[in-house]
């Protein structure tokens, strides 16, 4: 319940007007308040705003008026759907608009425009902390644009627009007045390297553009350090750069030093972050307090969607029960009923993607990259220490990097995107068993590698030699360590994108194993489409194909997939939508708890695996549809539920909401278990895989959506199907990203309005909008239709020492 609000009263003092809020969420405003002035009988103004005075600051400049007036957001407005019962005469401002600088010259911390200005500031100190691990040639003598000339009298510019090319940075450059000879920058990098014709034109140059604006970032300018890499002929080794730290010395007294590039590296790897730092960067805590950390970083994930369903909820509609709720749950959505901790911490991923690319001591390496390309980071370091890559990941990662350092063919050059080597993909297979005492490998059968290559601009015939060599080179690794390493397929990805990241369609083809490793006989010619690896979840066995989605801790998946069933309330009348399903894996585990399981999958090769996972294990009540969800999801929940409103409403229609028990409450048996599908004979009809079956789905009283989708959420249409279709009343949201799934869930969560006013959709400034804003503004055109309500989340680890965690969250209505 919410507090009386306090009188309006001059007399009031600011202390006691933010403490009508006081029920509602704390305010850090109010607390600041009373620090700077305890501000007592003396309201300021009669209520009326005076003119502003124009210097855009939102102060009228008029004396009378009391020096902390409309200076604080009111939390009242901000909290109650935007009213407050003081009106134009309450001394908060009501929004942002109405807010006034404070006599100190600042803002209120908690308004947007301080937020935006930390955020920035906040990536720009990130920027600059990482801008100068470039290890890769970026300024040689082969350019084609003919910026080939002495690294020494080149400098790099740090802070550009990301979305400059090298054509916008000269015109800047020629505008500015500023004399070079050649310049370079690739789009969505905020580096650029400039190279001038003399010391002399290097030093004025560098002094004028230090410093300088663009936007609002103030560009810097670091040196750009020779390295010789090594004695290899390889013109793309023989070049590599690295920049310094430092900015150039204004005063040019570093430009003597900077040749010494063992000083320049020395120095810098010292302040940079460990490759363990960089991947698992809670390593260093108790396992314990990781799961702490991330269970209160979560909370206040969570909070965000309270926040944005009230301040989104429409005026004139009440607010939602859950949200009147969340004050005694500390302004949660719902209870976030714990963590679940990882079976397994250490060694846990089964899939760990290793860049080729130069490490800071100039090595061509297979490891992970110590930052962002985009910021300008390149080094890639050995996985050294990482704890959640296993022994065999690093050991395929070894011999890779061994194989490395003899072939005659080059690493990828992000910058230039030319080059051969990318990446290589660990992927790890188990046999089904308890990990603990199942073997050397902790269970691990079977590994598919995946190599992926940039095969353009090379010859045919060399590069088939490289790729006997290369699988030679893996055989003897494996079959040479003792006890002999698994390895059951060697696969090239062909790929020229920019980044490693292929798009699902990229050319995929088997290399032959030439002989027997580990308990597997390889066939000689196996086709790409016949190449997998399996593991288990909950006795079923899955078969993966290189490109699908598996998650990477199948034991802790294990677990979110079983709570994700239990949430859901199944029963043998239970038609299951499976959304972004991968290779089938919480439909079927799921499936002998339902009616019928729908999985939704854009992925072929996954979908194919799906339809074979069903196969092998004997699941028959499922089918599969390859499409984006938001292709299909309104027409398929028309096909299954093909009932109107009224239908819906109408006793006499089976399947209708008057099956559904008043409380929603899960269908179990007496004994407490769900009965099986074959208990319910023929009450339920039996789907098939066959994906053109007509099937009557009125049988099916409960309809559940359980989704998982990708890091970005689900898609607005998604979103609105499962939101507007009356049947549908469970949803578990799985999610990698709590972001995501906030967003989504304000969207899901809002009120609808009583009616939608006419009018015209605002969409200015989506751009720069937080995912919640978006949400937010998306959920005001949603159409008219019941709301769910978060019933409760729970936190899965699948990520020790990392950040990451999967939360799921049960929505109903
Ligand atoms: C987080 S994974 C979950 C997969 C599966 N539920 C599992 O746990 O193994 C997300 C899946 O969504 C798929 N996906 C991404 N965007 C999609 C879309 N628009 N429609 C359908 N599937 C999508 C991806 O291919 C991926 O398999």
């Amino acid at each position: 319940m919410l507090m009386a609000e306090p009188e309006l009263s001059p007399s009031k003092t600011l202390d006691s007007i933010n403490g009508h809020d006081s029920t509602v969420e704390p305010n850090p405003t109010s607390s600041q308040d009373t620090q700077i002035n305890p501000l007592n009988n003396d309201v300021g103004p009669s209520g009326k705003r005076k003119i502003d005075d124009g210097d855009g600051d939102g102060n009228d400049g008029d004396s009378s008026v009391h020096p902390l007036w409309k200076t604080s957001l009111c939390s009242f407005f901000r909290h109650q759907d935007g009213s407050c019962s003081h009106g134009s005469a309450c001394r908060y401002a009501h929004g942002e608009e109405e807010l006034r600088r404070r006599p100190d010259n600042t803002w209120d911390p908690t308004s947007e425009r301080v937020k935006k200005k930390l955020k920035s500031e906040e990536s720009e100190k990130r920027d600059v902390s990482e801008e100068v691990m470039m290890t890769e040639a970026v300024v040689d003598g082969d350019d084609d644009d003919g910026c080939g000339s002495s690294n020494e009298l080149s400098k790099c510019l740090v802070h550009l627009p990301r979305k400059w090319c090298s054509e916008n940075l000269r015109s800047f450059l020629n505008q500015e007045g500023i004399p070079f000879k050649f310049a370079k920058k690739k789009k969505g990098m905020m580096l650029g390297f400039i190279t001038f014709e003399d010391e002399e034109q290097m030093k004025s140059s560098s002094k004028e553009l230090e410093g300088k604006s663009i936007g609002n970032k103030r560009l810097s300018v670091a040196n750009v350090v020779p390295r010789s890499f090594g004695k290899k002929s390889n013109s793309n080794v023989a070049s590599g750069l690295k920049l310094e730290k430092e900015n150039a010395g204004l005063d040019g007294s570093s430009l003597d030093g900077e040749t010494n590039d063992d000083s320049g590296v020395d120095g810098y790897v010292s302040k940079t972050r460990s490759v363990r730092d960089a991947v698992t960067p809670l390593a260093h805590m108790l396992y314990a307090d990781q799961l702490e950390q991330k269970k209160n970083s979560l909370m206040q994930i969570l909070k965000r969607l309270t926040r944005n369903a009230r301040k989104a909820c429409p005026t004139g509609v009440p607010l939602p029960e859950w949200i009147l709720k969340s004050r005694e749950i500390g302004g949660l959505p719902c209870k976030l009923e714990g963590i679940v901790a990882s079976p397994i911490e250490k060694g846990y991923r089964n899939k760990c993607e290793f860049s080729v690319g130069y490490s800071l001591e100039g090595k061509v390496t297979v490891g992970f990259m110590l930052g962002n390309f985009r910021e300008g980071v390149t080094a890639v370091e050995e996985a050294v220490d990482c704890p959640n890559v296993s022994m065999i990941a690093c050991k395929y990662a070894a011999i890779f990097q061994e194989f490395l350092q003899h072939s005659d063919l080059p690493v990828w050059n992000r910058f230039k995107n030319t080059g051969f080597w990318r990446q290589l993909t660990v992927r790890e297979g188990r046999s089904n068993g308890n990990v603990v005492d199942s073997g050397t490998f902790g269970g691990i059968a079977e590994v598919m590698l995946i190599v992926q290559v940039c095969t353009a601009s090379f010859d045919d015939a060399q590069v088939a030699t490289e790729f006997k060599r290369l699988t030679q080179a893996f055989v003897d690794g494996a079959t040479s360590h003792c006890p002999t390493l698994p390895l059951s397929a060697l696969v090239v990805q062909d790929h020229q994108g920019i980044s490693n990241v292929a798009p699902a369609d990229a050319p995929l083809r088997s290399l032959p194993l030439s002989q027997t490793v580990g308990d597997l006989e390889m066939d000689e010619n196996k086709n790409v489409m016949d190449v997998r690896i399996h593991d288990y979840i909950n006795n079923l066995r899955f078969s993966i194909s290189p490109t699908a989605f598996f998650q990477v801790n199948t034991l802790a998946a294990e677990k979110l997939y079983s709570l994700a069933g239990d949430w859901a309330c199944l029963g043998p009348d239970t038609l299951l939508f499976d959304i972004c399903c991968g290779t089938g894996t919480i439909g079927l585990t799921l499936a002998h708890r339902v009616g019928m399981v729908i999985g939704i999958e854009m992925n072929a090769s996954a979908v194919s695996d799906a339809h074979r996972n069903a196969e092998i294990n004997g699941i028959k009540n499922v089918r599969f549809i390859c499409s984006k969800a938001e292709d299909v999801m309104g027409s398929l929940l028309k096909e299954y539920l093909n009932v109107t409103r009224e239908e819906f409403d109408d006793p006499n229609v089976s399947g209708s909401s008057n099956d559904i028990p008043e409380d929603n409450a899960c269908p179990e048996t007496e004994n407490g278990e769900m009965p099986s599908s074959a208990e319910v004979g023929n009450k339920v009809q039996m789907g098939s895989t066959s994906e053109n079956e007509n099937t009557s789905m009125q049988h099916f009283k409960n309809v559940v959506a359980i989704v998982d989708p990708p890091r970005a959420g689900l898609h607005p249409s998604v979103i609105k199907a499962l939101r507007t279709h009356p049947r549908l009343r469970r949803l578990v949201y799985i999610s990698c990203n709590p972001e995501s799934l906030v967003a989504n869930a304000i969207e899901l969560c809002t009120p609808s309005p009583i009616k939608h006013e006419k009018g015209n959709k605002d969409n200015r400034g989506w751009r720069n909008m937080s995912s919640a804003g978006l949400a937010r503004h998306r959920a005001k055109s949603m159409p008219i239709s019941e709301a769910f309500q978060p019933i409760k989340a729970m936190a899965v680890d699948l990520f020790p020492h990392t950040p990451h965690c999967e939360l799921i969250m049960l929505l109903e209505r």
